[in-house]
């Protein structure tokens, strides 16, 4: 089995970056002012929901598009921008979609020497296994394309993308096609193959789960604009705002009163270091509330079973918050008294 070992945080020069980018359709911007770096040997997830516009940073990466504002560059060197744009081919960049997108008509073997029509003929066979071999698929090397199932197709994409050495990988949701006990699997290979190749990477995703398992670098997107970007773990306990906590998975809002530095909610206070007196709101993940045997008195209104844990609503004067409980069974109209965890909250003014 392949460890899923993240990278540390290295001061590496990105493979490409993106300043201000800027793409519209009409009326409709679709990515406004979108900064990204890609660096090497790293695996950048880009999540957002449906329409935010995550496909069309990546095609404006790839070159598929041409950018209405803002540059792309590589090694100094302008890849999109005010008059310019580099052919996708020219841009050392692989992709991968959903769809895999195999040439039907060729074997596994011959999509993957595809993109190396410039080697020699026996070269080029012995490159594409080698790159078949990375993936685990050296075996099917003289299968078609429709012999292979969803997962298998998917990296021999991934062998074809790497074929030519690009600097940058692309994949657009390139899991969201498999059935669900294939892609965890599916995901390994890739991005051990991936990570061997050492190519900066960025995945496309929708689902906070495999962007959080993934990820070496979180950019979390919504209508256009990339709310905050970062480590994974700090994205999640530290969002930047309410729509960034809620992209990562269950939030809770609880509004508060902000005075002196402390933030006073219905679970408890917290500190609120430098935020200015007035409203405000105290993100908490589910599991930054807890039943003990003090804190605020609360009611469970209501309960789901969660497998590995309890799914529970309570309400504490009249605020209705959810919490996991992990151990136990909780009961509808149970009194309870509810705890805040200060270091699983984030206060924000307003
Ligand atoms: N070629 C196009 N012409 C007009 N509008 C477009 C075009 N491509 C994308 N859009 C619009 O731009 C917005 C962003 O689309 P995009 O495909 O980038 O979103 P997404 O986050 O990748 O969504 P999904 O996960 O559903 O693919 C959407 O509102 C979409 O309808």
């Amino acid at each position: 089995m392949n460890m899923h070992v993240k990278t540390p945080q290295t001061l590496t020069r990105p493979v490409i970056t993106a300043r201000g980018v800027t793409r519209r359709y009409g009326a409709k911007t679709a990515v406004a002012a979108a900064d990204l770096d890609l660096h090497p040997g790293r695996i950048t997830c880009l999540l957002g929901p449906s329409g935010c516009g995550k496909s069309t940073l990546l095609r404006l990466m790839a070159g598929l598009e041409p950018v209405d504002d803002g540059c792309i560059e590589a090694d100094d060197a302008v890849l999109s921008g005010p008059g310019v744009h580099v052919p996708p081919e020219q841009r050392g960049v692989g992709l991968v979609f959903q769809d895999y997108a195999l040439f039907p008509h060729l074997s596994v073997l011959d999509n993957v020497a595809f993109g190396l029509k410039h080697l020699p003929r026996k070269e080029r066979k012995a490159r594409a296994l080698a790159l078949l071999e990375k993936v685990r698929l050296a075996a099917r090397a003289e299968a078609w394309p429709h012999m292979l199932s969803g997962g298998e197709q998917q990296r021999v994409a991934l062998a074809r993308a790497l074929a030519r050495e690009p600097a940058a990988v692309l994949l657009d949701e390139p899991f969201s096609g498999l059935d669900s006990h294939l892609k965890s699997e599916v995901r390994e290979t890739l991005m051990a193959a991936l990570r061997a190749a050492g190519a900066a990477v960025l995945v496309v995703t929708h689902d906070a789960e495999e962007a959080l398992l993934m990820a070496d670098d979180l950019v979390l997107m919504s209508e256009g604009r990339i709310l905050q970007a970062g480590d994974p773990g700090d994205c999640y306990l530290n969002p930047t705002s309410m729509a960034a906590a809620r992209l990562l998975g269950e939030a809770n809002a609880l509004p508060a009163r902000i005075a002196n530095g402390v933030a006073e909610t219905v679970f408890g206070d917290l500190p609120a270091p430098g935020l200015p007196d007035g409203a405000g709101t105290v993100m908490v993940r589910p599991e930054g509330l807890r039943l003990w045997l003090e804190g605020a008195p609360a009611e469970i209104v209501s309960t789901a079973f969660g497998g590995g844990f309890h799914e529970v609503t309570v309400v504490a004067a009249g605020q209705t918050a959810r919490l996991r409980l992990h151990g136990g069974v909780p009961a509808v109209g149970d009194q309870v008294r509810v705890t805040i965890d200060a270091d699983r909250a984030r206060v924000f003014a307003a």
